[in-house]
Formats: C-alpha cells, structure tokens, sequence
C-alpha cells in the first residue's frame, strides 16, 4: 500500500503544481531545471489584502451596481490578462490581484472572500477536468456559475478548501474529509448564488437581505411575472437545483461532483509527483549545492533523492522540489557502482565520513503487479465459491453445476401465455378432456366425494403438427394453476444420473407448487420400451430416467393435486409401463382434422389475416382442397398466402393467394428453368392424359382436380391431382380401390398405346399399385386365395417371414393377379377413350395447365355424380366470381410419394396420391 498512499498524499502537491503550471504562460511551463523562474508562494494571495467587510453592512444599490459592471469589465480585462500573462514576481501579481479585488468588492456577497486570480484558476482548472464528462448544456450551467462565483466571491469556507488545496499537505484521508467539506460548502454556495439569480438577473435583494428569499415577502401578481421572468428558476434553486432545457441540474451535486471527480482523477492518476534525473544532474544540482538530505535505494534499481525542503526552497524556489511530496528519481546502474560514485563524489567534496549523506535500502512491492500475479487465483477461487453456492442452492439434488436441476419452465396464466382453448379448433373431445384435468385440479372436492380418484396423467397422441403443445399452451393459458413445461429431450444429458436427477427435481418443484400441471412434452426421447436386447449398454442413462419418471408418478398420492401430461407422435413405441392406469390414465389421441376440423382451423387462422373474400366459402373451399393437412400446415398455408400476397403488393389477400399458397406448401417451386425436348413434353403430356381419362370415366375413382406438364419440386415432370368426391373418407371398398390402382395405371398405358416405346416415368405409380395390390392380399383379406390373415409390413421387414414359401408365392401371385387385373381395366377404358386420351394430351400440350373446367369443356360433364363438399365447391361457381382453378397438385418426393400430400390408401382409406410423371433420377 505504501507507493498508494504516497501517491495520493501527494494529491494536493501535484495539483496545486498542475495549476500553477496552467496559471503560467506556455514558455514558463516548458522551462526546465534548473528552475529560473520565479515561484509564487502560496501566501501571496490577493484576498488577504483585502479585508471581506462588515457583512450587515447596508450597501448603495447605485454603488453596488457600478461595482458590478466594473467588476464585469475587469473580469473580460483579467481573462485577456491571464492569456498573456508571464511569469512575474509575486508581490507584483498580488499587488495587482488586491486591486482587482478592490474594484470588485461592490458586488461582493457580504461576509463573502473574493478569489484572487490564481484560486479561480484553480476552480476553473479543476472543473476544466470535469467538462470531458459533462454535457454542452452541464458545461453551459458551470460557465454560469463560475461567472456568479467571479463576481459575487465565495464563502471564506470554500477558500478554506483551495488553502489546503495549494498547501498540498493532503494525504488519502484528509482528502475524503476535504471531499466532504466541499461538497458541503459548494452546496452553500451554490445555493446562495442561485438564490440571487443564477441567470444573471440582478438580485438587489440577495444584496440587502441576502439570507431572505426574494419571493418571501413579495406575493401577488408581482411576483408570479418576476418568478415567471426568472425562467422559474426560484423555485427550482430553492432546493438547490434548477433545469436546462431537457436536463433536470442539481447545482450542488453537479459542482461538488466535479471536484469530487478531480480529486479522484489526480489521486488515479497523479501525474508529476516525481521526476526521473540523472546521477549528473542529481550532483550539479542538489549534491553539489548541500541540499541533499538522504536517499533510499528502492529495489536495488532506483533512488529515490529527500531533499531539505527549506534550504531547496531558498535555492530554488520555483522548483517544485519544494513540496514535501515531490521527489527526484534516478537509476542505478548497480548498487556497487552506485555507492562508489558516492563515495567518491562526497570525497571530492571533502565531506567527512561521518557527515556523508545517509543511504537506506527499501524493497518495494508493485501492488499492480502483485494483483495482477494474484488475478489468475482469485478468479479460481472466485468461480469455485460460486459453483459450490450454485450447487448448494439446489438443495443437493441438482449435481455439480446445477446440471441436475430440471430445466422445465414456469408458466403463469395470468401473464406469459396467451394461447386460450377458443384458439384451439377442431379437437373438441380432446379439449373436453383436458378441461376435466383442470377441474379436477380446481375443485377436488366433487370428485373425491364420490369416491373418485384424480387421474395422474394424460397422454396425447397423434401425428405432428396436430395441436398437442397448442392444446398443452391452452390449459396452462386457461387452468389457473401452476404449468410446468418441458421436452422429453431436456432430460438427457451426456452425464450420468443427471437425467433421473431432473425428473426428481422436477417433481419435487410440482409438489411444491400443488395443484399444478407438468407437461412433457415428445415424452418418446425418454419413454421409449425398454428393451431386453440392450446389447450397447447405451440406453442404460434412457432407462433410468424412465424409471424414475414411473416411480415419481407411482410416488405422489391421490391428495397431492399434480397432473403430468405427455405428448408425443409416437405412442406406439411408448413403454407400457407408462401408459398403464395410474400413470397415464387418459390416452388423448389427435388426429389430422377432419374436414370440419379443417374449416374451424382455418377460421381460426384467417382471423388474423386481411382477406375480402366471403368467409364462410373461403374456409370451405380452403378445407376441401387440403385433405390430409394437420392443423401446423393450415397455419403455414394461411400465413404463405398473406406473404404472397404482400410480395404483389395486394391489398388483401384473395383466394388465389390460398390456393398459391397451398400448392407450395404441399408440392414445391415451380421449376420453369427445367426445359424438355417436345419428344419429352409430348411423352408427360400422353401420360398425364392417361390418368386424368382414368379418373373422369372410372366410377369409384377420385374426380380429377387438375392435370399439368409444368415440373414442380423434385423430379416431377407432369402431375394429375384428384380430390375424394365425397369428402374425407375413411373407409374404401375393392371398387375404390381396383379403379384407383387401373386410374394409376393410366399414365403407363397411355404411352403404350400413343407411343412405340414406354418410358421410365411410370416407376411411382407401379409403386403405388404394388403398396396398394400388396395390402390388398396381405392386410385387407381382399384375396380369395389368401384368405382373411395379415401379414403386417413391420413383420415383413424382419429376418423371417411370418409365412411359409408357399404362402409367400401365393401372395406373390395374388398381387401379380390383381395388378393385372387393374392394368387390363385401364387398357380397356383407354383403348375406348383413345380419342379423348389424344385430345386431352394435344389441349395439355398447349396450355400446359388443365383445370376441371378444362375437362368438362372438351370431355362434357362427368358421367358420375360428384356429392358433398366436393360439388359444393368445385361444382359452381363461387359467390362474388368466377370459380378459380383447383390448386396445383403436390410434388413427390424421393420416394415418389408426395411429403404433405394425403396418405396413399394402402395405410387406411384416404383422397389418391396425385399421379406423377417422373423424370429418370
Ligand atoms: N387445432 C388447431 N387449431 C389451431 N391451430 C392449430 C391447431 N393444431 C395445430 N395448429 C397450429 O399448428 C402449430 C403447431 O402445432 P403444435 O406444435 O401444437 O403441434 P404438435 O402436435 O405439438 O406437433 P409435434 O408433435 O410435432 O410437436 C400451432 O402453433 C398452431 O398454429
């Protein structure tokens, strides 16, 4: 600590030597040792010469103001003075400063001290510092102030302070006690000052009853427009502070912080408190002339000169060696080399041993260096003493770092979640459910005095996109009650236990919280079966956490009020042990809306959107076309559409914006970039032909939609889109499903029939026919020779067949069979429908897109009737316009299949797959 406080003793010294420095002209600062020029001693003031006067005294309002306006004069004369000033003697300069103060005193605040020039100079260099961190308008205030402090003077307290200041006798606690005092003195001044008008009005009355305030004794209209013209500055500097423009100043603080800052700056940051020399310059100068007191070798490497301060002060007395806390530097060489050079210089000088100048060793420590050394250790030491609170906070449970604390999220009804169940549509059974989870948490009571248990859990189930976490989001928004959120995956963690730790913790935080709901949700990244063929090992951490999920759920009675529900797509996979009752009580499946589940979707959706379009049409219109699409694809249809339309600047968004929209969400970009050869073009054109044929002239078949040649998506080169012509079905007959499989057949026999080749472009739609033919035989009991067994397809991906060879031949053929079958239907129908094949194809050719309207124009109106929605939509015109195209169909992926497109019927009944025309991969 010592070189510390050394250094901020020092403070006044090398402040005082700072302003004295700025005091001076340029060429007296720049001057260097020996110090020529003549010092001023802090005695020398101005003010001393001049008694401050009876402060009681009444004084001539006349007089006052003359002195006032030759005290203004003199103070520009004196600015100008001080840029020129040179160095000169001292009692000159206080000669001068007395009679400056002279002149002034007629606007002197009575019982107050005028500064002489260089106490100003001070406060001006001090604030100076300050301004760097001021605002204009700030430094616009101080400029004020020290023009007020230049004329009115300054409480005898406050020079008190610049007395200390020059004498430079501060260490680091009379500093802070000198902060103290000026904050306290500057406060009285400044609120004197301001008392009088901080603004420059002239404040007789400060002047003749300076400790009254001016509005006191002067109420009335008088007084409201003097208060007025005063900028309200009265009431504002009655409590010591005023405001400038959009800035609220506190005059006091804002002073004394700028003293206070330049006390601290120069105790930070101190300057020329020492000067480094060399060995000659330290004997011409001090040795030589006797003024040498002693010297302390610092570290073996510097030393540091004491001076006698009386006898440097006759010598030199501008020097600011003067200063009891300055000192003169000089390296050494060697300590050897030093004390001979010593030595031998005092021999010149014929010094006798006894009287040679004392020389003291120090090893000083570099505290910067030595807290630096020590940083690396204390930031250790620092981030350990955290971690063990961290961890002990978790009230042991949670593991180092706290990483065995559960990572589920609070959720509080009233404020974060704003989802409610009307904005859940299409799963009322499912909210149905959920709401009695909910009432059995609020009120208990009806159930348990029946007898009845709460169920623990519930489990919701159902393909992505669904609304599980939308209807988990609506019971927290609306249930009242504690909603803890979290996904199955956060459980898992690359470090043993922690996964069971976190169930634990999670469940310890629920009970706390009683009644409340934990939600946990994709639950399959944890509840997967165990398995005894656990050849890794590396599901062990998986298990545990499985385990102690049962047990928590096993673990709280009835009378602790906590809900777990789940959701997951997979609960099929799910342990049993999970699902049993007493666990997951409830097994809450959501499905992909039906079409009325659709509807409600998209009204819930459009809600937000501006549309000018008739509602009720729009969303049924919106929901036939989009069978299969679960309540997150409506969601990002809706909101394509309006991105759509705002990308052509519309202004609301139309149904073509929809049907654009639903098109790209289900099939892809249009690839207008991918040229064909018209060979190829012609090819795509005679087999889309072919399937839309199909599809107009087979009974059971889907209604066709559209037919078109652009490619889309991945590898698509032609489509034909159909839509189930009763709505969503859910169950199909061998009927159905034999004119599908001939109607995917088409686009094959098409080209067989137009063409003296086939091409590789019916590759998917055999697919399809064998999925469709195969489940036909193997699941669906469609097959005489076969009989009514099933053969899943999970057991046909196994090793060993669940049949004998035999029956595997037999299901071989009976697909073989119906395939034939089908293509037999479709060669037939086509051969018949030749004509209508070529003129589909040729009007395809040229508009490259088909819409229904198109087929009926040139084929005549379906043979069959189209009933229910599919008619109510696509069969008349719309209200308000014409009836705008069916959507285009969606792109297949990879596999051929499309990736949003409704559920080829091998898996249950469903609206057909669009038929596609594939480019070879
Ligand atoms: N029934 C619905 N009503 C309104 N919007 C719905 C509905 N179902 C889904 N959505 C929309 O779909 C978005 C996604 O739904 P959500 O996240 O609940 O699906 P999920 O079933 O949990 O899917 P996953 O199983 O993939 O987690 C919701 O934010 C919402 O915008």
């Amino acid at each position: 600590m010592r070189p510390f406080l050394r250094r901020s003793g020092n403070i006044a010294r090398l402040s005082q030597r700072q302003i004295e420095s700025s005091v001076r002209n340029a060429s007296a600062r720049s001057l260097p040792l020996p110090y020529s020029r003549t010092f001023v001693p802090v005695g020398g003031r101005g003010y001393a010469s001049i008694p401050p006067g009876d402060p009681n005294a009444p004084k001539n309002s006349k007089s006052q103001k003359d002195g006032q306006v030759a005290g203004e004069k003199k103070e520009s004369e004196d600015a100008e003075k001080s840029a020129k000033e040179t160095s000169q003697d001292d009692t000159v300069k206080s000669e001068e400063v007395g009679a400056d103060d002279a002149a002034d005193d007629s606007s002197l605040r009575p019982g107050w001290v005028k500064l002489n020039q260089k106490e100003e100079k001070i406060i001006e260099t001090m604030l100076e510092r300050s301004k760097a961190r001021l605002s204009e308008e700030q430094t616009e205030e101080f400029e004020k102030i020290l023009t007020q402090i230049r004329r009115k003077g300054v409480p005898p307290e406050a020079r008190e302070i610049l007395d200390h200041f020059q004498s430079g006798k501060l260490d680091i606690l009379s500093s802070v006690k000198l902060m103290g005092h000026a904050i306290k003195v500057v406060n009285q001044a400044i609120k004197e000052v301001a008392e009088e008008d901080v603004y420059g009005t002239p404040g007789p009355k400060a002047t003749e009853e300076p400790r009254q305030k001016s509005g006191a004794h002067n109420p009335g209209p008088q007084s409201k427009n003097e208060r007025k013209s005063q900028g309200d500055g009265k009431g504002e500097d009655q409590k010591g502070g005023w405001s400038t423009g959009a800035i609220k100043l506190d005059a006091t603080s804002f002073i004394a912080s700028a003293f206070v800052t330049y006390l601290t700056w120069n105790m930070f940051m101190p300057g020329e408190n020492s000067k480094d020399i060399t060995f000659q310059e330290f004997r011409t100068t001090f040795l030589d002339k006797g003024l040498v007191e002693k010297i302390v070798v610092m570290n073996g490497a510097r030393a540091k000169v004491f001076l006698h301060r009386e006898a440097v002060s006759s010598v030199y007395p501008d020097s600011p060696a003067v200063h009891p806390n300055f000192f003169y530097y000089f390296n050494l060489g060697s300590v050897e080399a030093f004390e001979r050079k010593m030595e031998d210089a005092q021999k010149e000088m014929g010094i006798p041993s006894s009287e040679r100048i004392p020389v003291g060793y120090q090893e000083d420590i570099a505290w910067a260096s030595a807290l630096l050394s020590f940083a690396p250790m204390l930031i250790i030491t620092g981030g350990l003493i955290y971690l063990t609170r961290q961890t002990s906070r978790g009230g042991g449970q949670s593991g180092i770092f706290g990483m065995g604390r559960s990572r589920a999220k609070r959720f509080n009804h009233e404020t974060e979640i704003k989802v409610k169940f009307a904005d859940v549509a299409g799963m009322d059974e499912a909210k149905q459910e959920i709401m009695e989870f909910v009432s059995f948490l609020k009120e208990p009571g009806i159930y348990q005095k029946l007898g009845a248990k709460i169920p623990r859990g519930a489990i919701l189930s159902g393909p992505p996109g669904t609304g599980k976490t939308l209807i988990a989001k609506a019971t927290a928004g609306e249930s009242g009650v504690p909603f803890f959120s979290v996904s199955g995956s956060e459980f898992v963690e690359m470090f043993v236990g922690v996964g069971p730790s976190r169930v634990r913790d999670l469940f310890a935080t629920a009970r706390k919280n009683t009644p409340c709901i934990i939600f946990i949700d994709e639950i399959d990244a944890i509840g997967r079966a165990r398995s005894s063929k656990n050849f890794s090992g590396g599901n062990d951490e998986r298990e545990s956490t499985l385990n102690q999920i049962l047990t928590e759920m096993d673990g709280f009675n009835t009378t602790e009020q906590v809900v777990v529900i789940a959701g997951t797509n997979r609960i099929d996979v799910l342990d049993k042990a999970l699902l049993r009752p007493g666990r997951f009580d409830r097994h809450i499946t959501i499905d992909k809306p039906t079409m009325d589940g659709r509807k409600q979707i998209f009204e819930v959706h459009l809600k937000k959107i501006v549309t000018k379009e008739d509602m009720e049409h729009l969303k049924g219109r919106l929901a036939s076309l989009t069978p299969g699409f679960s309540g997150a694809d409506i969601a990002n249809c809706v909101n394509e559409a309006a991105l759509i339309a705002a990308r052509e600047k519309a202004n609301s968004v139309a149904l073509i914006h929809f049907e654009k929209a639903i098109e790209r969400v289900i099939g892809g970009l249009e690839r207008k970039s991918l040229l064909l050869s018209p060979e190829e073009k012609r090819t795509v054109a005679y087999h889309e032909a072919g399937h839309a044929i199909c599809g107009w002239y087979f009974k059971y078949a889907d209604p066709l939609l559209k037919v078109s040649i652009i490619p889309r998506g991945q590898g698509a080169l032609g489509y034909a889109q159909y839509l189930p012509a009763n709505g969503d079905t859910y169950l199909m007959n061998a009927h159905q499903l034999m004119d599908r499989m001939a109607m995917t057949l088409g686009g094959r026999v098409s080209e067989e029939l137009h063409f003296d080749t086939v091409t590789s472009g019916a590759s998917d739609d055999f697919k399809k026919v064998t999925q469709m033919a195969t489940a036909m035989v193997t699941r669906f009991g469609m097959s005489r020779k076969i009989g009514y067994l099933s053969f899943d397809d999970d057991q046909q991906q196994s090793f060993t067949k669940p049949f004998s060879e035999e029956t595997a031949k037999n299901i071989d053929s009976e697909v073989r069979r119906i395939v034939e079958e089908a293509y037999t239907q479709c060669k037939d129908m086509l051969t018949e429908k030749k004509n209508e094949v070529g003129l589909i194809a040729e009007e395809l050719l040229k508009k490259e897109v088909l819409t229904r309207d198109d087929l009926i124009r040139i084929l005549g109106p379906r043979p069959f009737d189209d009933k229910g929605e599919f008619h109510k939509y696509f069969g008349g015109t719309p209200p308000g316009g014409d009836l705008p195209g069916p959507p285009e169909p969606p792109s297949p992926t990879d596999d051929g299949t499309s990736p949003r497109a409704p559920p080829p019927p091998i898996g249950g009944p469903g609206p057909a797959a669009p038929a596609i025309f594939k480019r070879i991969e």
